[in-house]
């Protein structure tokens, strides 16, 4: 089985690769393996003896450029070297493979990109500090302008390694080499879609350099959860597979529900109940089939169901209404224990209460699933939690304040434990973007904990397979299509 892909932040990295240095290998040699790496990579580019113009800026990420030009240019490439900066401003290990370029440098607002088959970006990698101005922005500018394909060393100048945000202005690569693992900034928006490829440099960092990182952000691939997915034993009945319990909206508001419980039913959870009001009885029995249906009013009505100890996950939230009795539904049901996935209503209904959920779930699995708009609702008059640059940062700190683990929606969604562990997903579609599709996810999470998936794990396959038959799909995807899609993605996962 493939290992889940660790991403390190810009830090992160920096304590792999001292952690690298202290074993014996100098920083030097990692930056002479990063700049091999880089020029095999432009090789697959340009044709023999193209030209190629190397930007290389102040730190080490210059150093790795210095590096692929000095190699690019001994194998015959005609190579220009335009620098940010003085050649003898230089430190460390790149003032070392600064001396080793043979020929004349430019400043980069000198360097003419014109004539260029292909630009080497090695302005700015994991040391991009500030917003960036002045020559830089210039030298980005025209980088951008000059229409021909770019390679970018580490990342795009620009982009922020850890967060993903563009400091001003950013490269636009066709192809971005990295070293030795991916960082968040190549998954994360806006960040991503300024990478192009992105390969994956071996420059020497072992995994336990990896695990020195203190790094627990992860790709959100099935690498992370698949040994966790249960298939049926030949004797398991339908109670083993678990029974999960949706919670409908009122009599116009109960096509959420049932698209929660029918993904639910598809991942494979063996019994799926909607819990309705009285009014909506009968709107919900025309359109029931498999699923069952139980009357259901308000928190009293939920308190009573769940005498049933069979039930042993829930929904609550979707198209519930923001009120004072969603409040209630959402104590009841984590009063009761059971595993717990909390969407759409039933936080928008806590808008600025998150206080009254501060640890609230501490005794049972359970997961949240806002997009970004119902996270700053919740989470209001909490800056801690909403004010780090990173996403991934905000979903992690979400996650440690209510003891649940946190599903930050959006085109680049992250998941994050209370633990600590976070997974970022990047198999979507925009398709996705339709309604009712973040209902389906939940009923997803709410299957797969009802078949007794740790939650962290529970959130992190519902997101990916929910995306891949999303992308499976494509064009005119509607949330009615996703549910039966799942058995498809799950028979490529289980191989049956
Ligand atoms: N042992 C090593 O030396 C290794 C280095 N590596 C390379 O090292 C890079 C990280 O190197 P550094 O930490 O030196 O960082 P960078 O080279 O990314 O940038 C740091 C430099 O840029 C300046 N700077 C930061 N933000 C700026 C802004 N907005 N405007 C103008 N100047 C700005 C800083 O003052 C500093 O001089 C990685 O991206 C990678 O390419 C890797 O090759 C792995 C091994
Ligand atoms: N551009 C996109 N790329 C990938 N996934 C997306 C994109 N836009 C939305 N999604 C996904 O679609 C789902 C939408 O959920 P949500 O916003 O709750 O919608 P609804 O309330 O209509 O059900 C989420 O899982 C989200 O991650
Ligand atoms: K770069």
């Amino acid at each position: 089985m493939n290992a889940p892909e660790l991403l390190l932040t810009p830090r992160e990295m920096r304590k792999a690769d001292a952690s690298v240095i202290r074993s014996g290998t100098p920083g030097v040699t990692l930056m002479q393996n990063a700049g091999a790496a880089v020029a095999d990579a432009a090789r697959e580019m340009v044709s023999p003896g193209a030209r190629i113009v190397v930007l290389a800026g102040p730190g080490q990420n210059g150093g790795d450029g210095i590096v692929a030009a000095t190699r690019l240019r001994e194998q015959g490439y005609r190579v220009s070297l335009g620098l940010l900066g003085k050649r003898e401003a230089f430190s460390g290990d790149a003032a070392l493979v600064a001396r080793e370029w043979p020929s004349d440098v430019v400043a980069v607002d000198g360097a003419n990109l014109a004539p260029a088959e292909l630009v080497i970006d090695a302005l700015f990698g994991g040391g991009l500090s500030r917003e960036i101005e002045g020559a830089a922005r210039a030298a980005i500018d025209r980088i951008n302008m000059s229409g021909g394909p770019v390679l970018a060393v580490d990342l795009p100048s620009g982009i922020d390694g850890e967060t993903g945000a563009v400091r001003g202005i950013a490269v636009r690569a066709a192809r971005t080499v990295t070293f030795a693992a991916r960082k968040p900034g190549h998954y994360l928006l806006p960040g991503r879609t300024f990478c192009g490829d992105v390969t994956v440099a071996d420059i020497g960092v072992g995994s336990s350099d990896l695990q020195a990182s203190g790094g627990r952000t992860y790709v959100n691939a099935p690498a992370l959860w698949r040994e966790a997915i249960p298939r049926p034993g030949p004797s398991s009945h339908k109670y083993e597979r678990g029974h999960v319990l949706v919670a409908s909206g009122g009599a116009t508001r109960t096509g959420a529900a049932r698209l929660a419980a029918r993904a639910a039913l598809r991942i494979g959870a063996g019994v799926v109940t909607v819990a309705s009001p009285p009014e909506a009885l009968g709107v919900n029995a025309a359109q029931l089939t498999a699923i069952m249906l139980r009357g259901c009013d308000g928190p009293e009505g939920l308190h009573a169901i769940l005498a049933d100890e069979r039930l042993n996950a829930l929904v609550v939230g979707p198209a519930l209404g923001v009120t004072a009795v969603t409040r209630a539904m959402v104590a009841v049901a984590a009063q009761a224990r059971r595993r717990l996935v909390l969407d759409a209503d039933a936080l928008t209904s806590f808008e600025g209460l998150a206080s009254e959920l501060h640890q609230g779930f501490r005794s049972a699995p359970t997961v949240i699933t806002p997009h970004d708009g119902e996270f700053t609702r919740l989470f209001k008059g909490h800056p801690d939690i909403l004010d780090p640059s990173s996403k991934v940062e905000r979903a992690r700190r979400a996650a440690a304040y209510l003891s649940a683990v946190a599903v930050l929606k959006g085109a680049d969604t992250v998941i994050a434990a209370p633990d600590g562990r976070a997974a970022i997903n990047a198999n979507g579609t925009p398709y996705l973007g339709t309604a009712g599709s973040g209902d389906v996810l939940c009923g997803i999470i709410a299957g797969l904990m009802a078949q007794h998936l740790p939650a962290f794990e529970a959130a992190a396959a519902a997101v990916w397979i929910h995306a891949e038959a999303g992308a499976a799909f494509g064009a005119g995807l509607i949330s009615e299509d996703l549910p039966e899609l799942i058995p498809e993605v799950l028979q490529g996962l289980l191989g049956a």
